[in-house]
């Protein structure tokens, strides 16, 4: 039995079913979008951004990945439209890279890999009075998914990887203020959508999953330095390990439908 969830062999994906039976739920993720077989719903209505760039807080090594923490305290950052009825208030956004820039994503698009995949979280703050109680619920959670190429240095991500010397290590962090994630937004809003899960444990089957057409670009050396940083905490005894990938497979389908906002 494995002591706590990782990326590894003898805790990654592949037995995280033994503590976390969800993983063989009916509405995992992430999945391989079919573009052929994603339906053009009209009544999808276009993504209503709005994040003030005060409510960013932290970041945090959280020792699977780094995640930049907001304060969710009232609806002063929220997403709308797209598939969701109300407002959904952001909580934190987060990335998940592979080894080598070949892959990395979690999401595919017609089997395709991209190098990374950003996850903008958000939860339903009209039915639910707290994060942790909507990811409990079918409808309580909506995370933005955007693919990251490989290509030009991306200026905002640069305002991040300047605080990993700061965060190296599993529980370390630092104050990350004045951030509005929108700027990690591509130009085109045109997205798919299924229901789905968290895709790391406790894989709760919460989310509605909301996935960008357009990827956002990365270079090679900024994608370079989040393999930089390290799952484990910075003890002499423990071989330290670099966070080099912490993407999981995708998942099956079963009975789910994506639907598109686009022709
Ligand atoms: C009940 C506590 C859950 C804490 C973990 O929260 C998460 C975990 C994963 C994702 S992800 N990769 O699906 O965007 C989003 C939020
Ligand atoms: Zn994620």
């Amino acid at each position: 039995m494995m002591h706590q969830w990782g990326y590894e062999d003898h805790n990654g994906p592949e037995v995280w079913h033994d503590l976390f039976p969800l993983a063989n739920g009916d509405r995992q993720s992430p999945i391989n979008i079919i573009t052929r077989d994603a339906i053009y719903d009209p009544s999808l209505q276009p993504l209503q951004v709005n994040y003030d760039h005060d409510s960013a807080k932290v970041v945090i090594n959280t020792g699977h990945t780094f995640t930049m923490e907001f304060d969710d305290g009232d609806d002063t950052s929220v997403l709308r439209g797209g598939p969701f009825i109300g407002s959904y208030r952001l909580r934190q956004f987060h990335f998940h890279w592979g080894s080598s820039d070949g892959h990395g994503s979690e999401h595919k698009v017609d089997g395709m890999d991209y190098a990374a995949e950003l996850h903008i979280v958000h939860w339903n703050s009209e039915k639910f009075s707290s994060f942790v109680e909507a990811a409990c619920a079918p409808d309580g959670l909506a995370v933005l998914g955007v693919f990251l190429k490989i290509g030009e240095p991306n200026r905002y991500i640069e305002r991040i990887t300047d605080t990993f010397g700061a965060i190296r290590s599993k529980g370390k962090q630092s104050p990350f203020t004045n951030f509005d994630p929108s700027c990690l937004l591509p130009a085109s809003m045109d997205f798919w959508t299924y229901p789905g899960s968290l895709t790391v444990p406790p894989l709760l089957e919460s989310v509605t999953w909301v996935v960008l057409k357009e990827p956002i670009s990365i270079s090679h050396e900024q994608l370079a330095r989040f393999r930089s940083l390290l799952f484990t905490k910075d003890t002499a005894e423990i071989e330290a390990c670099c966070m080099k990938s912490n993407h999981r497979p995708v998942q099956p389908l079963k009975n789910r439908k994506v639907r598109a906002s686009f022709l």
